[in-house]
């Protein structure tokens, strides 16, 4: 199945079923969902295949960043089982993001396949402390620049950069954002933050929101809330 929404579920639970619970109230024409550390650490491929025989499309945020051989066959082994979306750490250099190409493209494997830039909840003192004297959106620049030579269909990054990207690396280069905060919703760990409708009209392509729906008391109110102010609903 292929959709049309730019909305895809961080499902950040500890376990199979609190995930499949979320789940079975999504209606996965309107949503993709997002398989990440937590979740994929405890239930491995299952829940995949659990997602899957529910139609929906999966992005396994699993973040591969090791040497080229390594993540070349751990970004086949996800393609192989037939998830939507894939990443990599763009931090990880040139030879590890074409090795992970590479082995996509000789297995004729179709995933989507990105990058991660910055982290959504790392800022300025946080860069300065691991030796990165550049403000986010500089080294957002720098490796988003690198992936796309690198041949990523597109990258990680805050919705407080799409706009720049959307000039930099075009339209149809993929702009997932994270830190997605409705206006009344906590911060909590995320630091480069934007709305749901403001990460839009910047410029994002997809938007990856965990706890202001999973969190929520409502989670079903929350995302319908979401919809409309996006006007998907
Ligand atoms: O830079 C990044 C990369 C990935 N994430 C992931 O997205 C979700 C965000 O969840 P919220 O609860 O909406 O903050 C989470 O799974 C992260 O691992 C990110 O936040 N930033």
């Amino acid at each position: 199945m292929s959709i049309d929404s730019p909305l895809i579920i961080a499902l950040d639970y500890p376990s199979l079923d609190a995930a499949l619970c979320l789940a079975d109230r999504l209606d996965p024409a309107r949503c993709r969902v997002k398989v990440g550390k937590e979740l994929f650490t405890r239930s491995g491929p299952e829940v995949i295949e659990a997602l899957h025989g529910r139609g929906f499309e999966v992005f396994l945020d699993l973040k591969f960043h090791d040497i080229p051989n390594t993540v070349a066959g751990a970004v086949q082994a996800a393609a192989e089982q037939g998830v939507w979306m894939v990443n990599v750490h763009a931090g990880g250099g040139r030879r590890m993001m074409e090795a992970a190409r590479e082995r996509l493209e000789h297995h004729g494997l179709k995933t989507h396949l990105i990058a991660v830039t910055v982290l959504t909840s790392m800022e300025a003192g946080d860069l300065a402390e691991v030796g990165i004297a550049e403000p986010p959106a500089s080294q957002v620049e720098r490796l988003a620049r690198l992936a796309q030579e690198s041949g990523m269909h597109g990258v990680v990054c805050s919705a407080q950069e799409s706009s720049r990207l959307r000039e930099l690396c075009g339209e149809a280069f993929l702009k997932v954002t994270p830190g997605i905060r409705p206006r009344s919703a906590e911060q909590g760990d995320q630091r480069r933050v934007m709305s749901p409708a403001d990460a839009m009209a910047a410029g994002s392509t997809h938007l990856v929101i965990g706890r202001p729906v999973t969190r929520a008391e409502d989670p079903m109110a929350a995302l319908e809330t979401l919809q409309r102010e996006l006007t998907l609903a």
